[in-house]
């Protein structure tokens, strides 16, 4: 079924869903496009539709060979769009779900074209602010770069902002996705570059470990990792890429390395991570979610995106319940690389279905004191966990995933069949890609120093 977007656009097929809408294969007047039709709720929200227009020349003036370019956006009646460049395969988490890891050659390469991706954004005053997989589209048409990566594009730009009331911006409400926020973010700092930096360090780690650094459990105790946990060295990696890793997962924003920086020195690596396997990494199994809360304060919790309507003020809390295992050693020595599996992004909280959406990625929730972060009187940290100690939670995380990969072989369908026309090749179809995409919201902001 064909649908007009405006007077210059038709949407033919659904490529997929997210938390801001859904992405259509349309048809431009320049050719095919990928059109994100918002959801009706952010639709008729009349500010957003105004700061929509005002963002307009932000978002349409990045043109990078690894940023998915943003063509146009279209305001008419009920609808809002953004139409954007078409990527012919899959996203950057459907390709992790199904190898689970990546060899650190090719893992570099796509975290260098990311890189690259924010060097260009940031130098244009953007921050993406939700770096993660699903943001990560992956060219299954272009000729394969080292190690049979396919190029990356970094997706999404602008979207958190526009969809972010200023009454959910406040110091006191935290946007993202808590696996990649950086303790900034946590502390309540405003997003610069260097949040992208962090973020892309946690997703390269990722990519290579199978899980994220600071993931696992509730959101709140992801949270909290972040500001006062560090990461061991994983398994086997070299030392080169591992410093790296280290340096841009640092606490301090202004320690990290600056994203032009993190693409030529990933560059440079690149000839000598050739031929290297997947890291061999063990993963403990999984603990039992349960159910934890902030100081037992019950703050309101918001969410963003799959449905989670702060435009239309509706708030969701979070069951009540204490972390009591989740450690927090300010400054101690890592997590280690075992007791984790927290692949997929964990929403900060479980949002009701949208119109458009059945996922949760984009979301929000307050800022936590420091008392609770340290795991004073009211926190939540209780006892510090040994490295390779479990972490509490994770099963929780296997079975979301498990139902995440279910809805996405079923979205995934429309993806699946533009791969399978366009005779998808390389690296994704040596390797069984299941042909779909996904991605959540990012951030316009004034010029940052990283
Ligand atoms: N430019 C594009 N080209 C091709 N397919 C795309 C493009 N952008 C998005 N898609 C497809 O649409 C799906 C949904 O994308 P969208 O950005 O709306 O959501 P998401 O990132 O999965 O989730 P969320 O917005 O909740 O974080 C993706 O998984 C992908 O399959």
């Amino acid at each position: 079924m064909a649908r007009k977007i405006g007077s210059r656009y038709t949407a033919h097929q659904i490529l997929g869903r997210g938390s801001a809408g859904t992405v259509w294969l349309g048809e431009g007047p320049d050719g095919p496009v990928a059109v994100k039709l918002l959801r009706e709720d952010l639709a008729s929200d009349e500010n957003l539709v105004e700061r929509f227009v005002q963002e307009r020349s932000a978002l349409l003036c990045l043109d990078h060979p690894s940023v998915v370019g943003v063509r146009d956006l279209v305001v008419d009646g009920n609808d809002l769009a953004l139409v954007m460049q078409l990527v012919r395969g899959t996203d950057l988490r459907t390709r992790l779900e199904h190898d689970r890891r990546i060899a650190p050659q090719p893992a570099a390469a796509i975290a260098a074209d990311v890189a690259e991706a924010l060097a260009a954004a940031h130098a244009a005053g953007i921050v993406h602010r939700d770096v993660k997989p699903e943001n990560v589209l992956l060219d299954a048409l272009a000729p394969a770069g080292p190690g049979g990566a396919p190029p990356a594009l970094l997706t999404d730009f602008g979207v958190a902002k526009l969809i972010d009331s200023p009454r959910t911006t406040r110091a006191t409400s935290i946007i993202g996705t808590p696996d990649y926020l950086a303790p900034e973010i946590v502390e309540g700092l405003p997003p610069r570059a260097s949040v992208d930096i962090y973020a892309l360090a946690t997703v390269l780690y990722e990519l290579l470990a199978g899980f994220t650094p600071f993931g696992g459990g509730h959101p709140g105790a992801v949270l909290r990792r972040h500001v006062t946990e560090s990461v061991a060295p994983l398994p086997g990696i070299p030392d080169e890429l591992w410093l790296l890793i280290h340096q841009c997962l640092a606490k301090a924003p202004a320690s990290r390395l600056r994203a032009e920086e993190v693409a030529a020195r990933l560059r440079e690596l690149l000839p000598d991570l050739e031929g290297l396997p997947q890291l061999d990494i063990d993963e403990q199994p999984e603990e039992p979610y349960e159910p934890y809360e902030y100081g037992g304060s019950g703050a309101p919790q918001e969410t963003h995106g799959s449905g989670g309507r702060t435009s239309t003020g509706d708030h969701v809390r979070t069951a009540a319940g204490h972390d009591g295992r989740a450690a927090s050693t300010a400054g101690g020595h890592g997590t280690g690389v075992h007791g984790r599996s927290g692949r997929a992004a964990v929403p900060l909280v479980h949002s009701g279905a949208g119109p458009d959406s059945n996922r949760d990625t984009h979301t929000s929730m307050r800022v936590p004191g420091a008392d609770e972060l340290a795991g004073g009187a009211h926190g939540t940290a209780r006892a510090p966990r040994a490295v390779g100690e479990p972490r509490a939670g994770s099963a929780r995380n296997r079975a979301s995933a498990a139902a995440e990969r279910r809805r996405r072989l079923k979205l995934g369908a429309g993806a699946a069949v533009i791969a399978a026309v366009a005779g998808v090749g390389g690296w994704f179809a040596a390797s069984g890609g299941d042909g779909e995409t996904t991605q959540p919201a990012p951030a316009v902001e004034q010029p940052h120093e990283p």
